[in-house]
């Protein structure tokens, strides 16, 4: 069972509340003053990953207070519930547990009184041989040539988590080219498939439930376009696959089960990349890569979970995540590598953080009166600082915002990572430190401004800073630190929703535009003119059907 406890009214979320006020009078650049010590106080490492959550407002009695925050609100309890494999997702009866798929050490996990990781091993062996034909061109497709593409077609977590991945990855990939399909939009398929050759392409089927719309739609029009080249039937075992834990759904598409590859339940969608759904990283990087991904994975569990809570980085980055929503009711949260690399991360974030943590009704059911996740959005450095950066440093919206970076690039090529890195490491001081009136006057003056030209636009020159912000630098991407980074953010996203006190496992909120797209498909059939709806989408529906 789950903590259930409403953390307002805690006696550390009431110092929080005193202590916020003090805190709030004072400046970041303030607070380095006083104490020159914070980047020793305020940093932790896990292998190769720093975290320096030292730029943030917050001292040591914050750290303290929300320390105990995350004890009243019994979160080590909470962690403990996940890796025994209590069923933690109530509303849908379920365990969480896809830290047992990347559980290298093999100790057992048990649901409902069964061990889970020879089920775990038996597919990961599975995708271990599939992939290895499929890598060396053992594998033939119907007219016997080698398979050189692979579309994997699937949607939010059968597709957001292969994708952030293998692109995170890709200084790792083979020869096989990868290709992505979620959206229903023909036009995504359409443009996916023209130049792909039928006789070499292998398709993988991505879905947890095999009944979602948009994947059922791209798999039927693959399966059409392949069966168009001349291919029969009986050759579909050789170029379509399914990961699904719906055995059912799959002989049904048409896909024989020997290619399926199987997962459970008890796995979130967006927490699926380590099960069957990430058989096209291992594709793209190989099986060895892809068990260095779960290693590193493994690795920032065993941190997770045995760590006291002062040292424990999904922790920290937890607590001063909900001192900022909370306290300082910031909105969002900014994620901000700077590596190409990693450009589909904010997005994966997106759904990772939102999907769980977008609830406004706690355990009882009751809805809150506190606000919960945030809006997660990103783009890669230094890209973002030419398009909102401008919003960050001068706007009137106070975005926390963590800076990604590896030490070392795969692409060393001239000083290009220096100039990266350096706009890493200026960003975060310039967002902390701002500029004042008096460096603003003085870099005029030395620009041969006169006093009535410098007093017109200083004001629009100065920036107040003491704007928020992480800093993870990591030694370099690999697939195992890859691997810990991303279990850092689930288990992050996992301790709010404990304090929180919601359920981060369920998504029923996608629930209700799918039922209406379902019972509006069947009117956009005919031509007859559509009144059952509101006057908008009446409106809408009918202009839509008077121009098509
Ligand atoms: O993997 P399937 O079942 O196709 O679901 C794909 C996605 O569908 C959405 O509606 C959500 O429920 C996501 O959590 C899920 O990842």
């Amino acid at each position: 069972m789950l903590p259930n406890i409403d953390f307002t009214t805690t006696q550390s979320y009431k110092y929080l509340a005193d202590h916020y006020i003090d805190i709030v009078s004072k400046s970041l650049k303030e607070l380095f003053e006083i104490d020159n010590q914070r980047f020793t106080k305020f940093s932790l490492q896990f292998e190769e990953i720093l975290l320096d959550y030292s730029k943030n407002r917050i001292d040591e009695q914050t750290v303290a207070l929300l320390i105990q925050l995350a004890k009243e609100c019994s979160v080590n309890k909470a962690i403990e519930a996940m890796f025994s494999g209590e069923k933690i997702n109530a509303t849908e009866g379920r365990p969480v547990l896809h830290i047992a798929l990347r559980n290298r050490s093999n100790t057992p996990i048990y649901v409902d009184g069964k061990d889970v990781m020879p089920d775990v091993n038996r597919v990961l062996e599975q995708m271990k041989t599939f992939s290895e034909e499929i890598i060396s061109g053992s594998w033939k497709g119907y007219t016997g040539k080698a398979i050189t593409d692979v579309v994997n077609i699937g949607i939010g977590g059968s597709d957001l988590g292969p994708v952030m991945v293998t692109e995170a990855l890709k200084a790792y990939k083979n020869h096989l080219n990868m290709h992505f399909v979620s959206n229903v939009d023909g036009t995504h398929i359409v443009e996916t498939l023209k130049g792909l050759n039928p006789e070499t392409t292998l398709f993988l089927i991505a879905s947890k439930t095999f009944t979602t719309q948009e994947t059922m739609g791209n798999g039927h029009s693959a399966r059409d376009w392949f069966l168009a080249s001349g291919a029969k039937e009986s050759d579909v075992a050789k170029h379509f696959a399914a990961l699904s834990t719906n055995s059912e759904g799959v002989s049904k598409f048409g896909i024989d089960t020997k290619n399926m590859f199987e997962f459970w339940d008890w796995v979130g969608g967006r927490y699926s990349l380590w099960s069957a759904i990430g058989l096209s990283i291992v594709l793209s990087i190989g099986y060895e890569n892809f068990t260095e991904l779960l290693a590193g994975a493994h690795a920032m569990d065993n941190h997770f979970k045995s760590t006291e809570l002062e040292q424990n980085l999904p922790v920290a980055l937890a607590l001063v995540g909900i001192w900022y929503n909370n306290f300082f009711e910031s909105e969002t949260n900014a994620i901000l590598p700077y590596d190409q690399y990693m450009h589909r991360f904010a997005a994966y974030f997106q759904q990772g953080d939102m999907e769980s943590n977008g609830k406004h009704v706690d355990r009882n059911g009751k809805p809150v009166d506190y606000s919960t996740g945030p809006i997660i959005w990103g783009e890669p450095g230094t890209n973002g600082q030419h398009a909102f950066y401008q919003l960050i440093h001068q706007g009137t919206k106070l975005i926390p915002c963590d800076f990604i970076a590896p030490a070392i690039s795969h692409n060393p090529l001239g000083e290009h990572h220096q100039m990266l890195l350096s706009n890493f490491f200026a960003q975060t001081e310039a967002l902390m430190n701002g500029k004042t009136h008096e460096v603003v006057v003085d870099e005029l003056k030395k620009a041969g401004k006169t006093d009535a030209e410098i007093e017109k636009i200083a004001p629009f020159k100065e920036f107040e800073g003491n704007r928020p912000t992480n800093s993870i630098l990591l030694k370099e991407i690999t697939p195992r630190s890859l691997g810990s980074l991303i279990a850092m953010y689930e288990h992050k996203i996992f301790v709010q929703g404990i304090i929180w006190n919601i359920y981060s496992f369920d998504q029923w909120g996608v629930e209700l535009g799918k039922q209406l797209a379902g019972k509006i498909l069947p009117e956009l059939r005919t031509d007859d003119e559509i009144t059952s709806h509101d006057s908008s989408t009446n409106g809408l529906i009918n202009q839509y059907k008077a121009w098509r």
